[in-house]
Order: structure tokens, then sequence, then C-alpha cells
């Protein structure tokens, strides 16, 4: 064996970008304008501790964190000054007009911040690392709150089972188009930190739209993005009701991986993705022997699988275990000497199910008098964002109902057995609570994973003085915990006599038996190293495997810089395939009908003299008749494949392949016949020229089989007589090879824009560059119109050679062609569209029908959330300079 030299430079690090909702602190702006304070924020617990891990213990790994800042108030004190005595203003109504140097200053404190603590957490002399690993998102206009609203306020409830009226209404679509600009915002702030080979980590439902939007922004075929849904996903009955649910499920599947906390989410995904997206998924078996999907969607792969967050187990023992808090479990005993102590803590919202719990322990003090004044509910209730919401203050009504009820029906002077607590609580007095606890009564009636579950195992792992090792744990069976912690008490939270039996069945459990379950359970609880270094590893290893196919992912279409080719160009020319690309596929080709919507668009772009549209399609001239020229006489259309062709505002039409000999047609039918024999459901679709055999209707294994042999019998003869067999969409294809799409693409380019068309005339090249179009979106959908594409591309080399100074201010001739479908699709296009839907939605953008925010990848924001360069951008720009002018001469005046 040959001893190879040893490389001793420091291995690289892999990058990691972690997107988080909001960056794990709050912010605040003190007295003067540059006096930031910042604090850790609560909430989030696993998160935020994985992401700790990533920074200050992972050898592997170097994180770069992008997040909101979440809003930015003033502390307390700066409510005080003589300038907010004088004129005291509500936070709101404060734009925080930050000024370029101040953000720069935030940023900077922000970093020093972070290095700080983990100097503090590592024990280390002054961090000396030059890198900046915080990132954050600034989103500064007024109402700083909106940009929760969408996520919060529509997916929220229905990823939780909640059915909000419909409200599709003007507030909803303002709360969308917000929704929208934050996942836009993370794009752009992702672009400026992106180097190739970073992994790209995004989190949670308010950053649904971000994958499929960062494929849309690098032009990088490798990026690889992984996404970890935190929240439940509900069952595809649920989900559907969401009226943004296509452009939802389109903007999660530009990830390569997408993992959710159990294989119920997951298999709620997939089922998702297959009914409105018309997927297909294989499922098997990942290294953790859990459910995993293979998602083709839009013609690409996506992984779908689950892995359940976990808590830093080390870090909680060595929290909770300390002087401190030893004296605080011995004052709540003390407090409830000879009392079962119960706690709870949840949030309080309608999901977690502190109604629930409190029902149940009423049940309890009913059923089981001898527990009366032997037992304690210690229930902390964490008031949610939302705290003065309708709902909110109802359901606070109801809880408080609830808790006088119990007290005055079981309590006396001396002792009431719900001590309810509506306040957040410092880590301290949650340790000590989940220490002294006898039990914990855990009744949500959804979520995703309950942290409190797992630090509570993790804490009763633990032997010391105060007696309560391994007390037991009541978990809803609605909780995600509870498909990782098996061997909790396991109760249905609507079931208030259940719970109450299993409450009376925890209090009886002798030593041993609460000591077998710990140790069960303690077993089961996952680590947020284990979780963090998983989800790391799967998804590096999805990387490399796909390095070994040579992975080619298309970037999707760059619709803002579409959008300004169109505005400044005057020559455009549109060449639209019709099938799978103007409309979807369905089951019936007969069926495949325009839809209103894209008559209006075609008849708005068309009615710009500087466009020129052509539909070139698969298409005989029969269908393309009556269903386009009939109605937009204006539209040049091609059939069959480039067989024939009907120009602009022009009735005749012209046969390039009238010499062509037909004999062919006999033969190919016959076999088809024999075919269509052979396997239900198909059938032959006999045009002027070509003959398509179709077995979409087919038993889907026995069409593609017999597409195959067909295929393959074809292929035997065609040569003979020059044609192509072609794979399309379930169908076979046969037309003579010397015409394609491509051909009809060559004649039109080459051509001067806007004058008629002599179609048996061959092509100039020497046309001036002037004459030619000067804006070309070039779409399709299958491999047949990769022959416009791949023409497109060779003018393009041609034009470089020809005309390299005449490119247009992006550097190019303004040519899109553009594939219909996912980005994984193999195509020489230089970007994609996924769906029909989408193709509508981009043109629309063009002709003025569809607004810049109704879906994502349409505009570049600037950083307080206007679209950049636009007249409120600079109207919010000059505002925050007065603004800023205004109180700086204020505090002057104060310090006088
Ligand atoms: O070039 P195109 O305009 O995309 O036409 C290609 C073929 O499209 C039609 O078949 C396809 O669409 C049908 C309707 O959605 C679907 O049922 C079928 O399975 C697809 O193969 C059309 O029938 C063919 O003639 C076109 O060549
Ligand atoms: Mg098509």
């Amino acid at each position: 064996m040959t001893t190879t030299a040893q490389d001793n430079s420091p291995k690289r690090k892999q990058r990691i970008i972690n997107c988080v909702t909001q960056l794990p602190y709050k912010i605040q702006l003190g007295e003067s304008n540059d006096d930031w304070k910042i604090s850790a924020t609560t909430g989030n617990s696993a998160l935020y501790s994985s992401l700790e891990y990533l920074q200050f213990d992972s050898t592997e790994y170097e994180q770069h964190v992008v997040g909101w800042t979440g809003e930015i108030t003033r502390t307390e004190r700066s409510l005080f000054t003589k300038e907010a005595k004088e004129k005291p203003h509500d936070l709101d109504d404060d734009p925080l007009y930050l000024t370029k140097e101040q953000i720069n200053g935030l940023t900077t404190t922000l970093q020093d911040h972070m290095k700080s603590e983990k100097e503090a957490k590592t024990d280390n002399t002054p961090t000396t690392s030059a890198i900046n690993n915080v990132h954050p998102v600034w989103l500064l206009r007024k109402n700083q709150s909106r940009w929760r609203n969408y996520a919060e306020k529509v997916i929220w409830p229905t990823f939780h089972y909640i059915l909000n009226p419909s409200n599709e209404g003007e507030q909803e679509k303002n709360w969308w188009y917000d929704y929208v600009k934050i996942n836009e915002a993370y794009a752009q702030k992702i672009g400026e930190v992106y180097q190739k080979g970073d992994i790209i980590w995004i989190h949670d439902y308010y950053l649904l739209l971000l994958p499929q939007l960062l494929r849309m922004k690098f032009n990088d075929e490798s990026i690889i993005i992984g996404y970890f849904h935190h929240a439940p996903w509900p069952s595809n009955e649920y989900f559907r009701c969401l009226p943004r649910r296509k452009q939802i499920l389109d903007g999660l599947v530009g990830a390569n991986r997408i993992c959710f906390q159990n294989e119920s989410f997951s298999r709620h995904f997939v089922s998702s993705c297959k009914r409105l997206l018309d997927a297909t998924a294989k499922k098997s078996k990942n290294s953790s022997d859990n459910d995993q999907y293979q998602v083709s969607v839009y013609g690409g792969d996506v992984l779908v699988d689950s892995l359940p967050i976990g808590v830093n187990t080390t870090q909680i023992l060595k929290d909770a275990f300390t002087k401190d808090i030893d004296s605080k479990v011995l004052s709540i005993k003390q407090a409830y000497q000879n009392k079962k102590i119960i706690i709870g803590r949840d949030r309080l919202d309608s999901v977690r199910g502190v109604v629930q719990k409190l029902r149940a322990f009423e049940t309890f003090l009913a059923m089981y008098p001898e527990w009366r004044d032997q037992v304690v509910l210690i229930q902390v209730s964490s008031p949610t964002a939302n705290r003065n919401s309708p709902q909110t203050i109802k359901l606070e009504q109801q809880v408080n109902e609830l808790v006088n009820s119990i007290n005055s029906e079981y309590g006396s002077l001396n002792f009431s057995p719900v001590q309810h607590y509506y306040m957040r609580i410092p880590k301290d007095v949650y340790l000590s609570l989940l220490r002294v606890a006898d039990l914990c009564l855990i009744t949500s009636v959804r979520d995703g994973m309950n942290t409190t579950a797992l630090e509570y195992v993790t804490v009763k792992s633990h032997m010391s003085n105060f007696l309560c090792y391994g007390n037991p744990l009541i978990l809803s069976e609605f909780s995600g915990s509870s498909n990782v912690l098996k061997d909790a008490i396991v109760v249905n939270p609507w079931d208030s006599v259940a719970v109450a039996k299993s409450i009376n069945m925890a209090f009886k459990l002798d030593k041993e038996e609460k000591t077998t379950l710990e140790s069960k359970l303690w077993n089961e609880v996952p680590t947020i190293q284990d979780w963090t270094n998983k989800f790391l590893t799967s998804i590096k290893e999805l990387a490399s495997s796909d390095d070994d196919v040579e992975r080619k992912m298309t970037p999707a279409l760059n619709r803002p810089v579409l959008l300004e080719n169109y505005k400044q160009s005057k020559r455009r020319l549109f060449l639209f395939d019709y099938d799978g690309t103007l409309t979807p596929i369905v089951k019936d080709p007969a069926a495949a009908i325009p839809s209103a919507r894209l008559y209006t668009i075609l008849q708005k772009l068309s009615a710009d003299p500087h466009n020129q549209i052509w539909i070139i399609s698969g298409r005989d001239q029969k269908f393309l008749n009556k269903w386009l020229g009939g109605k937009l006489p204006q539209l040049g259309l091609s059939a069959e494949h480039g067989c024939f062709m009907k120009d602009v505002s022009c009735e005749d039409w012209v046969n390039l392949t009238e010499k062509v000999d037909m004999s062919w047609q006999v033969r190919v039918n016959e076999v088809m016949e024999e075919f269509t024999t052979r396997t239900p459901g198909s059938f032959i679709e006999r045009k002027k020229v070509a003959l398509t055999w179709h077995y979409r209707r087919t038993v889907p294994e026995l069409g593609e089989f017999h597409a195959k042999e067909l295929k393959e019998k074809l292929l035997t003869f065609t040569d003979d007589f020059d044609l192509e067999v072609m794979d399309g969409k379930a169908n076979i294809e046969v037309r003579p090879r010397f015409v394609n799409k491509g051909e009809i693409v060559k004649r039109l380019v080459w051509h001067q824009h806007g004058q008629p068309q002599d179609m048996l005339k061959g092509i100039s090249e020497k046309l001036p560059k002037d004459e030619m179009p000067d804006f070309v979106l070039c779409l399709g959908d299958d491999f047949t119109d990769e022959d416009m594409f791949r023409q497109l591309n060779t003018i393009e080399t041609c034009w470089k050679g020809k005309y390299p100074d005449e490119k247009n201010q992006w550097g190019n001739y303004g040519f899109y062609p553009v594939t219909v479908g996912s980005a994984s699709k193999k195509t020489v296009a230089k970007a994609h569209l996924t769906d029909p839907q989408q193709v509508l939605e981009t043109l629309g953008l063009l002709v003025g029908d569809v607004s810049l925010f109704q879906s994502a990848g349409t505009v570049d924001l600037d950083s307080r959330g206007h679209v950049k360069n636009s007249e409120s951008s600079l109207k919010s720009k000059l505002a925050s300079k007065a603004y800023v002018m205004k109180r700086s001469a204020s505090y002057t005046g104060a310090k006088v």
C-alpha cells in the first residue's frame, strides 16, 4: 500500500445557513439612536438549542443564522424620556425608521452578542473569529407584527385543525401579500450570505414559500435545501381548505428534503401532494426504520420523511440540579406539604388543552374524594402573541371560570386545589416545577412536539435528594410527543373520565413501577445534538448521492427580471406549447380546452402591437382552429409538432409536409391497433400526419409496459421512412423526422418582427439584429419542446458571435427558454415554472392582471418591505431621514 502525503490543512467546516422565523433575541432600542438592548427570547426552546449546539459545540459545521429581527420595540425607560412624555406615541405607530448606520450598528451588536455568548458558554478567551454568523432580515414597516398575520392567523389554525370562517377577503389577501414578502425578504438575505456548497436549512410554517423562491433566485443547480416542519401537518381534508394550498405546496416542494415530527404528519403531507399536485410517491424505510417517501412532483423528486426533534438533555440536567434550584424545590415542597403536586405548563391557546386539563382534574376530584385536599394542580399558562384576540380573551375567561369553580367546589379558605398562573415564568422556576412534580399532565388536543414532556422525562431521569426520580407523565395521544414517548401514560384529553382514572392510577404506581416506566421513557427522549446531526447527515448524503448521478437543477424563472425585460423590450415573441403548458394535463385529450382566464390573458397579450404570439403544439389544425384560432385569429399557430403553420392574423394553413411520403401511416396504424387491442383503455389519436397512441387511461403498469414494447417495435421499421418515435406524456407519437418544433422556432426568430411569414421560403441569417425579436419567452412541458429550447440556445450562441455588442442590460438577448415542470427535470431550458397555473400567473403578471405579491418570486424588496426602487420605497426612505433628524434634534434639545 502506498502512503500519501499527509494533509495538515484544517478541514473546512460544512457551512449551514439556518433560516428561522425569528432570531433568538428580543431587540430593543434604548434612549439614544445606537443604544441597542439584546436579550434572549422565550419559546422555541428545542430549535434554539439546536442553533446553540451548532454555534457553540459542533466541530463539523459552520452555522449562519438568517432570521427576522422580530418586532423591534423601545425599552420601557425610553418611553419615559422628556420627548416621549411631551408627545406620547404608540409603539405600533412608530415605524422605527432606522438609518443605514443604525442597521449596521445593530448588526454588529448582534454579532458581538453571539460571540460573547460563545465565550461565556465555552469559557473561552475573547473570540477572535472573524466569522459573522448572524444575518438579520429587516422588515421595518409600520405595524411590525403584520409579517406574522398569514402564518399565525391562517396557516397555524388550519395546521391545528381549526377552521376559520371563510375570509378570502381583502384582509386575508393583504396578509398573504405580506407572507409572500417576508419569504422574499429571506430569499434576498440568503442571496447575500450563500456560497456554493452551503446547505440551506429552513424551519417551519412562516417560510413555506422559501424553498421554491431560492430555486428561483439562484442560478446554482447544486443548491441543497432541507426543510423541517415543527408544527403538525393536518390531514388533506383540512389542508385543502386553505385557499392558497397549491402555492404553499409549490413553495415547499422546491426543497430536496421535507421532514416532519412524525410519520403521520409526513403521510398527510404526501397525501396532499398526491391529491393537489398530482404527485406520485414511492414508500420505503429509512435508516432509522421510519417511513420515507420519494415524492415525484412536476417530474422531479423530493424526499419526505420524519425525525422527531429532541432537547438538550445534558444542559437541562446541568441547569436543573443546582443549589439554587434545590432551595426553590424545597420552598415549593414546604408550601404544599403532604400534597401530591401535578404540574402543567402550556401556552394559552385553544390547542394546548388547558380547558380539557381542568375538566379532567375536576372529574378526578369528583370521582376520587379520597384525593381531595391531597393534590394540587400548578398550571402555568403562558400568554401567546395573540393575547388580545377575541378568541384568546374568551379562552382566558373560560379557564378562569373553570379554575374558580373547581376551587370553590373543592377548596377551602386555606387551600385552593388549582393554582393557575397566567404568565411567562423564568427558566429556574420552570425547572423547579419539573423537579418538584409528582405528575406532569399534558392534554394538548394538537401539537407537533411537546418539549415540556421531553424536558420533564429528562429531569425525572436524575436521582436527587427529593425523591422525585421517575415520577410519571400523562400525555395526550394528540401530541406529537406521544409518537416518541411511547411508554408515557397516554390519554384522550377529550375523555375526562379516562384522564381522571389515569391520574389516580399514576398516583398509585409503586416505586418499582415508576422506575421501570422512567427507564423506558428516558431511552425514548431524542437529544437535540442527535436530531441536528441526523438531519444534517442525511441531507449531506442526499447531496453526495445526487452528485453521483450528476444532478442538474434548473432554476425557477426569475420573474422580476422577466417583467423588467418585458417592459423594456419592443419586439416580443411568445412561443407557447399548449398541452401541459397553457392547460393542465387531463385524462381525455378532448377535455383539455382553454380556460376563460387563458383567453383573457392571450387576448391582452396579443392586444399589444409589440407582441407576436405563437402556439406551437402537437395538436392538429382542427383542434387548434376550434379552440384558439377561431376565437383569437391574431395568434400564430403551428400544428402537429411543426407539420402545419398558420401565420399571425391569417386564416390559411401551410402544409410543410406536403411532399412527404405518407405510406408509413398504414403500417404504424396497424401496429398501434394491435397494442390497443391488447391494452384496455388505450386508444389512437389519428391526426393529419402524426399518429398518437394514448395510454393514460390504462392500468398504469400495463400501459407503461406496452408503451415500451410498442416503441421498440415501431423503431424496427421507422428508420426506413425517416420517422421519429416520441415518448410523450402517457403517449407514443410518430411523425416525420424532418419537421419539429425547433424548426418552427428557428423560422420565427430569424425573421423581421411583425412582418408576414413566407412559410415555404428558407430563413435568412443576414437580418439586422434590431429587426429581430429582443424578447423571446418560450414555454413548453414535454420532450418535443426541448427542440424549441435547443434551437433558442443555438441562436443565442450564434448571436454572441455575430452581435457581441448588442446585448441587453442583463447581458443577454432576452431569450427565456422555460420548461414547465420541476427543477430536477432533465432539460436544456434555462429556467422552469412548475405548472400551467404558474404559467398563467406569470403571463398575468406581464399583462398587469396579477398583483406582484400574488405569488412568490415576483419582486425584489428593500429593507422595509417595499418593492425596491418603487415610489413607496422612495417615500419611506425620505420619511425615514426626516424622522431621524427630528429625533436627534429632540435629543439635542433635551440635553441643553
Ligand atoms: O405539444 P402539445 O401542445 O403539448 O401537445 C402534445 C400532445 O398533447 C395531447 O396529449 C396530452 O394531453 C392530453 C390532455 O391533457 C392527455 O390526455 C394526454 O395523455 C397527453 O399525452 C394531445 O392529445 C396530443 O395530440 C398532443 O400531441
Ligand atoms: Mg405540451
